[in-house]
């Protein structure tokens, strides 16, 4: 019998503890405020963009979105990055992913102010992760880590696979698990003999895109399961990338989705959009 994680209370209870923190900003005439860069009208991304603002409303963040069309250029792109970053009025900046082809993401990402970097993306922040050292972290592994902790997960000397190597989840959620002295592997696509490898795990996080990736087979009994994936069936509904009726039965933890990690991305990003501007406010 495993214990089902409820990624949204865990996201309340989070969110209900930075409301103190808010209130302080604004009792000082400091409202955070976080832009949203959003090129072209990708559905999920305008789903989680609602999802953000809904969430930042109600926590007195003002979260406002910078629409630009799928047809934007770089130069374009990167001037709207650069108003941002001078703007004093903004704390945090955030360009939703995916990008259009024609765009080069990782210079997009670069040119963000690493002190206005909501997403932890840029490698000067990147780097500050893989070096150890505090800094803006990406929201979905933060949430994985919040959500390890909470769950009572024990990390120290544990064996974490993760699945995946992006650079929003995989590569981010490897620097965390070893910051946390867990021993890490990172599997990809040309991994060899993948289920062998994962059913040494203690920790499995996957991010691969691919519904029911994960089989029962994969996982030893106990072990703690993060499904960071959100496919979309045909019937419009969305899947994560573990066979979780299989594997529940199995593990020790397990991330549903929806409701699991997905909730605990977008809290992160207020927490994460807190600090900077806090990190602002001392700065002044
Ligand atoms: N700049 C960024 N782009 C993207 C990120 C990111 O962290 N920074 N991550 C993902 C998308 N994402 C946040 O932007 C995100 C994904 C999922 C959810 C979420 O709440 N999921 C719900 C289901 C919602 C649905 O119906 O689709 C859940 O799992 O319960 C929030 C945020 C890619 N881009």
């Amino acid at each position: 019998m495993s214990t089902v994680v409820d990624g949204r209370a865990l996201a309340a209870k989070l969110l209900n503890e930075l409301q103190d923190q808010i209130g302080n900003l604004t009792a000082q005439g400091v409202v955070p405020t976080l832009r949203i860069v959003q090129v072209g009208d990708d559905p999920a991304s305008t789903i989680y963009i609602r999802n953000k603002k809904r969430k930042g409303a109600s926590l007195g963040i003002d979260v406002q979105v910078v629409k630009l069309p799928e047809t934007v250029t770089q130069t374009a792109l990167l001037h709207q990055i650069e108003t941002l970053n001078v703007n004093p009025e903004v704390d945090a900046i955030l360009v939703q992913m995916p990008l259009p082809v024609q765009i080069d993401a990782a210079a997009v990402v670069a040119a963000i102010d690493p002190a206005k970097d909501a997403d932890g993306f840029t490698p000067a922040n990147f780097g500050r992760l893989w070096s150890g050292d505090e800094g803006p972290v990406p929201a979905t592994p933060a949430g994985v880590m919040a959500i390890l902790q909470q769950y009572h997960v024990p990390l120290r000397g544990q064996h974490a696979v993760v699945i995946g190597r992006s650079r929003i989840v995989g590569r981010p959620m490897a620097a965390m698990l070893l910051q946390a002295d867990a021993t890490v592997t990172v599997a990809h696509s040309h991994t060899r003999n993948l289920a062998e490898l994962t059913r040494t795990a203690d920790i499995i996080v996957v991010a691969v895109g691919i519904p029911h990736f994960l089989t029962a087979d994969m996982v030893k009994p106990g072990a703690a399961i993060i499904d960071v994936g959100i496919n979309r069936t045909a019937e419009g509904k969305v899947t994560g990338d573990v066979d979780f009726a299989a594997v529940e039965p199995l593990a020790g933890v397990i991330t549903p989705v929806p409701r699991g990690v997905g909730p605990m991305t977008v809290a992160e990003l207020m927490i994460q959009t807190v600090a900077l501007t806090k990190a602002r406010v001392a700065h002044d």
